[in-house]
């Protein structure tokens, strides 16, 4: 795998209404899979979006430094605004044609093919996120971005979705995906940004991450680095506040197609 970065946010923040939800986020997102996990509201999608390009930072920026830098980026949104007409052959293919590849080949990616001539109104929720990580990926776009990819899953298809998503990273491709799924981060990530509060409290490779804290697994990472679930908040902060200065960047990864 290279060890240069494929894209990059520096120092970006967002607000909305005056509130800060992302700041002076910086990471580097590196060929292979990179989580970004966090509680609920640390910004997460936020961070996400902003990567692939659908959330416009109010400070600081997000670009692609990788070598395909005229393709789009895969993003999966938390809600992807499908046509419920179509059939999820005809959505692939629409969307195919903005990255290329081959509609049939990414909905047999993701299990769908029995369902190719099903209108996307009828699938279930959990068809429906399978289709959408489908979306992101077709084409192999070099960054694909997913927000919890794995929602509304069953946890065989929360295996699958995630394995997908790993399999649609390589010596030059990046992944990030968003999940509240520690085990399955702990099973497919190379790299993990935790987010608290809408600052980067730890950000690196997995297993560097696991030994510099003392921990076996992303779970013990998590407990570790998030402030308030170590026992004491402000030791916590802390440590996170060391960690952001300490630990190198790190990748995150979506689906859906983002203009850049
Ligand atoms: N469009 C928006 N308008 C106003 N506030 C927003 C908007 N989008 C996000 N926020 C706020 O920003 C904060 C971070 O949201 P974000 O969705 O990025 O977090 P998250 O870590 O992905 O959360 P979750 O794990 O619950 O999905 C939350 O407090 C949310 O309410």
């Amino acid at each position: 795998m290279s060890d240069d970065p494929l894209a990059e946010l520096s120092g970006v923040a967002r607000t909305y209404g005056g509130v800060a939800v992302l700041e002076d986020v910086s990471v580097a997102v590196f060929p292979g899979v990179t989580a970004v996990i966090g509680p609920n509201g640390s910004g997460k999608s936020t961070l996400l979006g902003a990567l692939a390009g659908a959330i416009e930072p109010t400070d600081g920026r997000a670009r692609y430094v990788g070598p395909d830098a005229g393709r789009p980026i895969g993003y999966l949104p938390q809600r992807v605004p499908f046509r419920e007409e179509f059939t999820a052959r005809e959505t692939l293919a629409f969307y195919a044609g903005v990255a290329g590849g081959d509609p049939d080949e990414a909905l047999a990616r993701v299990g769908l093919s029995d369902a190719a001539d099903r209108r996307v109104g009828a699938l279930s929720g959990g068809m429906r996120r399978l289709l959408g990580i489908a979306q992101a990926t077709v084409g192999d776009p070099p960054l694909v971005v997913l927000d919890e990819p794995t929602s509304g899953l069953d946890p065989g298809m929360r295996e699958r979705a995630f394995r997908t998503a790993a399999d649609a990273s390589g010596a030059d491709t990046a992944v990030v995906v968003s999940s509240h799924d520690l085990d399955l981060v702990d099973e497919h990530a190379d790299r993990v940004v935790v987010l608290d509060r809408g600052r980067v409290a730890a950000a690196g490779p997995r297993d560097r991450l696991c030994s510099d804290h003392g921990v076996d697994d992303v779970a013990g990472l998590y407990r570790a680095v998030v402030a308030g679930d170590a026992g004491g908040s402000g030791d916590a902060a802390d440590a996170g506040s060391g960690d952001a200065d300490r630990d190198e960047p790190s990748g995150v990864h979506v689906t859906g197609v983002s203009e850049r």
